[in-house]
């Protein structure tokens, strides 16, 4: 069976690929990562979640997904470099070591899968589901605009032809469904952690207002002392905020409603670069760009475990 030392890290990936080397995964840290189908898509394709754990059960844990816009490649890649990373250096790095042995982590490495495979075929720049949409000739939902969460307020388009359509109705999407039905039914999630790609921002809640949320001050310190970490292993220099006030107003985002179901701590990653490749990132800045940030991902997971 193919080893996960010899994956390539340092390249993107077909869905394929990437699913088979998840198997590959299992296989070597049977006592850690279990692959769970936590649904399909509306393309029929499985949705994978790798769960960390060292026991327990339903102990604090923590989400990271990747990929829920298709073209943003580096945030899959990302993905399969963490899974890895966090594999690899449980048992020897004692940071991650006492991280799994008091929370679990969840991973969806492929969000969006129908989107992802749709990339790879017919459109590298396809960001949405590819659901059909009755009464319109275009196809698929923003999936960063169909949680629950201030859903069809401001920051979502309602023309289905538009890239930030935000669907019928709220989680009308499977693939935003299924994410939501194992977050709830789970219901001792600490974080959620969603990450994008481009523009190397660290954001907080919420998307769909620019009020300050409660918890704004924390959020605010531990995303800067978050980005620090980051910044240290490079100087990749990363702008930290809430989404509405660092970018722009954007409604029925994920992290928006993992906040506002009681999920503190909410961030979204904007990964490399700030736009000299954009979403063309080359792939010899995957690496980089996934060690970098993992280093601002155990800084939160160390404050979560810490408080
Ligand atoms: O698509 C991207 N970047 O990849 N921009 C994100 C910004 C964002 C992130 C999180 C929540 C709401 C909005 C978007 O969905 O518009
Ligand atoms: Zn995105």
């Amino acid at each position: 069976e193919r080893s996960t030392r010899s994956f390539n890290f340092g390249a993107y990936h077909a869905i394929e690929t990437i699913y088979s080397w998840m198997d590959t995964l299992v296989a070597q840290h049977p006592n850690l990562v279990t692959k769970q189908e936590i649904g399909r898509s509306y393309e029929n394709r499985p949705m994978y979640v790798l769960k960390f754990s060292t026991g327990g059960s339903k102990r604090p844990a923590v989400w990271l997904d990747t990929g829920i816009h298709a073209r943003e490649w580096v945030s899959q890649a990302t993905g399969v470099w963490t899974a890895n990373k966090i594999a690899t250096d449980y048992g020897t790095d004692t940071s991650v070591t006492s991280l799994l042995d008091t929370m679990d982590i969840y991973m969806l490495i492929v969000a969006n899968p129908d989107g992802y495979v749709y990339t790879h075929t017919n459109d590298r720049m396809w960001r949405k589901t590819r659901s059909k949409i009755s009464g319109s000739v275009c196809r698929g939902v923003d999936p960063n605009r169909n949680w629950d969460a201030g859903f069809g307020g401001p920051g979502a388009s309602k023309n289905p032809c538009s890239e930030s359509y935000h669907g019928p109705s709220a989680h009308s999407e499977i693939e935003v469904k299924n994410v939501v039905n194992l977050i709830k039914s789970h219901g001792n999630f600490k974080s959620f952690i969603s990450v994008h790609a481009y523009s190397q921002l660290l954001m907080y809640p919420h998307g769909y207002s620019c009020s300050n949320v409660p918890d704004q001050p924390e959020l605010d310190s531990v995303g800067r002392a978050a980005a620090q970490k980051l910044t240290s292993l490079y100087g990749t220099s990363y702008k930290v905020g809430s989404i509405c006030n660092i970018i722009y107003q954007a409604s029925g985002g994920s992290i928006d409603w993992s906040y506002d179901v009681g999920i503190k701590y909410s961030f979204a990653f904007e990964l490399r670069d700030t736009g000299r490749y954009g979403f063309i990132l080359p792939a010899n800045q995957i690496i980089p760009t996934a060690s970098e940030t993992w280093l601002a991902l155990k800084h939160i997971m160390e404050y979560i475990r810490d408080h």
